[in-house]
Formats: structure tokens, sequence, C-alpha cells
């Protein structure tokens, strides 16, 4: 049990209490004293608040729970169905037009398109890869992944496979030929690349000198002009550098010596305190804050094993270039980085009321996040983060206009307590509740001058679909989700409403994750679907994702595509609350077959265990689980909220017996439990069901699927693993 310290009235967990007082507070400039009162009267005015939110959305999921079972609101009646969502304040009226003013944006969130990372916060070492992801090796992205096929003799070895490391090569070529072309001749042909009068001069293996078509995209180099060990270009504001070191392997098959591409990659990164990681008590978020605050410091190292050798990670320092009028240009060596504070549902025992209440977690990850990035702030840190001395902080799972104008009035009280300009905050808004994406526009208003994204988290949006709609009857299947009506009209909805809100130039319009980290050749396919649509930016679960993802950006110029639809906006009059409340119910449901269903059931059991095992066991917030094809999927908080509440959605309406699921649940145990047979610290869920607390946690999920606030996860996972470290 953590010691306690009281502070105006507040029960301050001592790993808590000490982090704050001994590491963060030293260099913020702020009395100790002074912030504890701030602590203390932002829970005395919150608490209360946050509570009644969280009774709202109760109220509201009972009266949409009883107007299905209704024998008077059926059949069906869409237009009855909005009417009545209308009659209970669920969809709210859009007021008129208006465009955020927020300021201060960097320009890796208001100006260049570009792929955003999310790490894990709790794990230090991937949060200091993501931070340094920022610039990534095309080879070894294209190298290291099914982009580049294993036909032909291209295999993966343990060592450098030529035949591979060619097509490597052509491959990056094409992509130079793609977005810098040069006046005659391909990047293939290149013999050399060197500076000469103020511009970049191409020899190709026929002796011709050429040069780019456009010749304001070469914009630096590293080295002597006539020997660069780097060339430096810039398209639709992303960087490119052609290295040159004729002393590395791959580049002495190369006749201009190229050792690599590097690509500016992940723009932005966000650091995620909330759906990947499993943080349930005082001791894991101090544990969390810690690596925060060693990011906003700019000290967070840490040391690990890698191929047999010990190597310590730190944070990378910025690059430095020669322009072409020979000044010194600087570009971050860092993703600019925003929090993801945790939503309004949780509390946590980090702080405790005078009666021993928990706390509001999201108002703890306010304070605290906040009064950490003072550091980068303040300039008391080795790097700097935000340029433009913003914080910036992702609020996930807030459901409508009242709850983001919440979090808008907490984040001021905040700022004018530790002695910020007011919206210094600048707030992202997952657009992944249904509540939210119905009212997007009044949303967006409610945090106007502070708004720096939306994002179409999918992933909880879906799981959200099923809750609320769990008395209309049985979902469709889950791979069949992304074809239902619904979800086009939401991604469509959140670009319109966004770019109609004046979000182009000064916020990020986001997209959703690529939930298959090892399958990069479908997401080059897949993925360029993202700033097609208008979105600026889009989530990507890997470094090496991103650094394959922001191809697409090359070959998309966003800023366009966001122009051509406000024009085509302005011309039509777009009506989508039906298509995006049309509720994804299973149809021709006498076609499923008895295998089909057991199926869907299976796979939704396989992937559900192989992640919550490893979350209540090993406090792994996000996993790679293979599903019943034996494809890694990222599974998180969110992809979970969806498998549970689909099989106990699945079970309420008759679709699966109660027995069934129980025998599923303990034959893939067994099968989780033979795929994790290689981790040393696993411990087996088969044979013991009725002992072993993760296997409970699973049947929990489901069986109380129903009781489950808005179908979350949080609560059980946070009760059972409570419970496994109190026997630890
Ligand atoms: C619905 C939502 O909310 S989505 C947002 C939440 N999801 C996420 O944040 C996903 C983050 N991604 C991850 O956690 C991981 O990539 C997983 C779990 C999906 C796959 O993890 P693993 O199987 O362990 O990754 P894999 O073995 O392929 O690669 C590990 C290496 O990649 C790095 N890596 C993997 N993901 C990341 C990441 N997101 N950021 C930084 N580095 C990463 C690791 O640091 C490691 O490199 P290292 O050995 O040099 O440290
Ligand atoms: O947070 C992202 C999601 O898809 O949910
Ligand atoms: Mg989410």
């Amino acid at each position: 049990m953590n010691k306690r310290v009281i502070k105006h009235g507040y029960k301050v967990a001592e790993s808590l209490y000490n982090l704050v007082e001994h590491e963060v507070l030293p260099g913020t400039g702020l009395d100790a004293e002074d912030f504890w009162q701030t602590l203390a009267y932002v829970f005395d005015e919150f608490t209360p608040k946050n509570q009644a939110l969280l009774a709202t959305r109760e109220e509201m999921q009972a009266k949409i729970d009883a107007w299905h079972l209704d024998p008077n609101n059926q059949p069906f009646e869409q237009q009855k169905y909005q009417d009545f969502l209308t009659d209970i304040g669920y969809i709210v009226t859009e007021k008129e037009d208006f465009s955020i003013t927020t300021t201060y944006v960097d320009e890796e969130v208001a100006k260049v398109a570009g792929p955003q990372l999310v790490v894990p916060l709790m794990n230090a070492r991937f949060a200091l890869n993501a931070a340094n992801a920022r610039w990534g090796s095309l080879y070894d992205a294209l190298y290291g992944t099914d982009v580049i096929g294993e036909d032909n003799g291209a295999t993966v070895t343990k060592n450098y496979n030529p035949i591979r490391g060619a097509r490597v090569q052509a491959y990056a070529r094409r992509f130079l030929d793609d977005v810098l072309p040069l006046t005659n001749g391909s990047h293939i042909e290149v013999t050399s690349y060197q500076v000469a009068d103020g511009k970049l001069v191409v020899t190709l293996q026929n002796a011709q000198q050429v040069s780019l078509v456009e010749q304001e995209k070469f914009v630096a180099f590293k080295g002597d002009k006539q020997n660069p060990s780097a060339i430096l270009f810039k398209n639709n504001g992303l960087h490119i550098e052609i290295k040159i070191d004729p002393s590395v392997p791959v580049a002495k098959t190369d006749p201009a010596s190229v050792a690599d591409i590097i690509l500016e990659s992940a723009l932005s990164t966000i650091q995620d305190c909330e759906d990947s990681i499993a943080a349930v008590d005082a001791e894991d978020k101090t544990a969390v804050y810690r690596n925060w605050l060693g990011l906003m410091k700019g000290d967070l190292s840490e040391t690990l094993e890698k191929n047999g050798v010990s190597i310590t990670r730190t944070l990378n320092e910025d690059r430095s270039y020669t322009t072409l009028d020979e000044q010194e240009l600087t570009l971050p060596g860092r993703s600019l980085l925003f929090v993801r504070n945790v939503g309004h549902l949780m509390t946590n025992d980090a702080v405790l009321t005078a009666d021993d209440k928990e706390v509001p977690e999201g108002i703890l990850d306010g304070l605290i996040t906040t009064l950490i990035s003072l550091h980068d702030l303040k300039g008391s840190s080795k790097f700097k983060n935000s340029r433009q001395g913003s914080i910036y902080i992702v609020k996930p799972k807030m459901h409508g206009p009242e709850e983001v104008a919440f979090s808008n009035a907490l984040f001021t009280r905040i700022e004018a307590g530790l002695g910020l300009a007011t919206n210094t905050i600048k707030m992202g808004i997952m657009d992944e509740e249904r509540r939210t994406s119905v009212n997007l526009k009044e949303c967006i208003r409610a945090a106007k001058d502070r708004l720096a994204f939306i994002n179409t988290g999918f992933l909880d949006r879906t799981g959200d679909e099923i809750h609320t709609s769990m008395q209309a009857g049985p979902m469709a299947r889950k791979e069949l989700m992304k074809n239902e009506q619904w979800i086009d009209a939401y991604e469509n909805r959140n670009v319109r409403i966004g770019l109609q809100a004046g979000l182009k130039g000064k916020a990020q319009i986001g997209k959703g994750m690529w939930a298959i980290p090892d399958e990069m050749s479908a997401m080059l396919t897949n993925k360029i679907g993202h700033p097609e649509s208008g979105a600026n930016c889009a989530w990507v679960p890997s470094p090496t994702a991103a650094t394959l993802h922001v191809l697409h950006y090359h070959k998309v110029n966003v800023v366009e595509i966001q122009e051509a639809m406000l024009e085509q906006f302005s011309q039509s009059n777009s009506n989508d609350l039906s298509a995006l409340l049309t509720i994804p119910l299973l149809k021709n449901k006498e076609s499923l077959s008895a295998e089909d269903i057991q199926h869907e059931l299976d796979n939704n059991v396989q992937g559900l265990l192989g992640y919550v095992v490893r979350w209540i066991d090993q406090g792994t917030g996000c996993s790679k689980v293979p599903d019943i094809d034996n494809v890694g999927r990222m599974e998180d908080r969110a992809t979970l909220r969806i498998s549970s509440q689909h099989i106990c959605n699945w079970l309420h309406h008759g679709m699966l017996t109660k027995e069934q699921v129980i025998e599923s649940l303990q034959r893939m145990a067994k099968v989780v439990d033979q795929q994790n047979i290689t981790d040393a610290s696993y411990e087996p869920m088969a044979p013991n069901f009725n002992t072993n607390i993760a296997f409970n946690a699973a049947m929990d999920l489901i069986f109380k699927g129903k009781e489950q606030p808005s179908g979350y996860t949080e609560p059980l996972l946070h009760q059972r693993r409570i419970e496994l470290k109190a026997v630890n």
C-alpha cells in the first residue's frame, strides 16, 4: 500500500508526490504549495461535473435500450428513431457556421500532412523509438517488410541478401523518379549527385549532366559540394535525404554510392496514457508520468539489449544541413509529441479524497501531464518539442459537446493554475463515440479556440456502435462492419465537418490506425485512401509503418485535395446524418451457417484472450495477437471493446449460447497458451479456468458486457489487474 501525503485535503500517493516534488517541480518556476493548492481546487471543482457527465451517459443509454425494447417502436423507423434521439438530447441542434481560431500550432500539425505514430508511453524503449521516428530509413523499411516480395531469391536472410537489396534500391529509385523527377533519365542511372552554382547537378551513366525538373525541391546538402554526404529535398513539405557513403556495403553496389534514402516519417507522435497501456494504480501512473517527464526534459534514456549488444537509447539530436546560400539549416530530429490523456470514465488511487475516494484519472492526467510539459515551454529541457510553445493533449472517448466543453474548461482552469496563457494546451478530439460523431460540429465549437485535431478512432467507434444499439438486434460480423453504411458516413462527415469548421491550415484531420502491423504491403496499397480522403494525418503502429506511409503523402497533395473538397461542399448540401445513424444490424441472419457463427465466435475469443492474458498478467496494454487465420493483429482496449461487445451482442440475441461461448473460451485458451509457449514469464490459463484471473477477466468482459459503461473494457481490466498485483 502506497504511503500518502496529505495536501489540501487530498491524499497523494507517496510515489506520485515524490515525483512531483523532487523531479517535476524543480525547473518549472512553480511553488510546490501553489501547485498542490491548484490540484485541490481543480478536483474540488471538476470532480462533481465529471460524475454528472457520466450519469448523463448512463441515463441516455438506458433510454435508448428502453426505446428499442418498446413494442410501439416496432417495426423500426429511421426518422422516428432520430426524432427520439433528438428528444432525449442525444442529437443536439447544430448552430451557425464558424471557424476554429486556434493559434500557435506547430507546422507539423497545421501545415504539413504526414503520418502520426502512436506509442504506449509506459514503455520507455518504444516511447523513445517513437520520438526518434521523425526520420526513418526507407531501405530498412523496404528490406525488412513484405513490401518487397521474397520470390526469386529475394528472401529475408540473417545476413544481407544482395538480391533483396537490389530490389530495395530499385523500389527507392522509382520513388525518387516519381517525386523528384530529373530533367532527363532516371535516378536509377545516376552516378553522382553534386552541388554547383546553387543547383543540384546529377550525372548519369552516359555522362550526361541533368538536374531536377522542380529545382526548388532541392533545399540543402551535407559535406563537400563536389562530394556531398547527403542531399536534402523537400516535397509536399516533407524532407527526403539521399545519404551518400561509399563505405557502406549497400553503397558499393550503387554507382552513386547511395547508402540510404532517409525519409522524414512520423511528423507527430501520440505518447499514449490510454488504450495502449495498462496503468491501474499510483505506481503505474507514476511510471507513465516519469516517462513523459523524461521526454519533456529531453533526458529520457533506456538501456536495452539489441542483437546481443547493450545499447542506451536516448532522444535524437536535431539534424543539420547547409543551404544553397551556405546557411546552416537545422531540422527537428524528433517527432512533435502529443500526449493522450485518459477519458472521463476511470478513477485512480494516485490521489484519494479525504473520504478515500479515487479521483477522476482524466483530471489527474490533465494536471500532471501539463505540469510536466512546462519543462518544454520554459526551456529547461535539452530539446524543444513545440517551437510554438504549445502543449498537445489528445482527449479520447468524449461523448458529445458537453463533455468537450468540460475538457475545455478543465484545461482553462489548469492553465490558470499553472500560470499559462489560456489555450496554451491544444486539444485533440478523438471522434470515436457515436454521440460525438453525431454532434461533431458542436463538439468542435466547444473547443474551437484550442482545437488541434479531430481523429476518427474507428475502433472505439465500432465498439460504441455495438454497445449503443445492443438491444436493437444482432450486429453485422466484425470483419464486415467496414462495409456498413455508418462507417463511410462517419469517415466522410468527419472530414467534411472538420474542413467546414476551418481546420485546413490550422489543425489535423486524422484517420485511424493500421491495425495489421506486419502487413505493410497491404498498408501501402490501402492507406493512400487516407490522404486521398482529405485527411492530413493518419495513425501508424510503428516507426517502420511511418516511413512507408509517408510515401503516400509524397504522392498525394492533401492541401490541394482539401481545397477542392471545400469548393465542392460550397456547392452542395450534405445530409448524411441518417446514414451515420443507420444501425449495422446483421442482414440475412439465416444465411449464416453454424460454422460461420462458430468461426466468428472463435476468432473474437482468440483475439480477446490473447490480448487480455498479457494485459492482466504482464501489464502489456498493446499486443500483436494472431487471429484465427494466424494474421498478427494490433490489439488494444478499443479492439477488445469490439470483440467483447460483439460476442455479448450475439449472445444476447440468441445467436450463441452461454455454453458455446464458454466452450470456445476454454478451447481457445489452450491455443493462446500454445502461442505464448516461448515466453518464459507466461502463465498458462488452461486448465485452471476457475482460478485463473486473466481467464475470468475474459469471461466477465463477455458475460458482464451489457452492464459495462458504454461497453468499455477498462473497469474490468483494471479490477482484475489490481487483483493479480495484490496476490503477486
Ligand atoms: C485504437 C487505438 O487507440 S490505436 C492506438 C494504440 N495503439 C498503439 O499505440 C500501437 C503501438 N504499437 C505497438 O505497441 C506495437 O507496434 C505492436 C504491439 C502493435 C507490435 O509490437 P511488437 O510485436 O513488439 O513489435 P515488433 O516486434 O514488430 O517491433 C518491435 C520494435 O519496433 C519498435 N516499435 C514497435 N511499435 C512501435 C511504436 N509504436 N513506436 C515506437 N517503436 C515501436 C520497438 O521499439 C521495437 O524496436 P526496438 O527493439 O529497437 O526497441
Ligand atoms: O483510438 C483509436 C480508436 O480507433 O479507437
Ligand atoms: Mg480509441
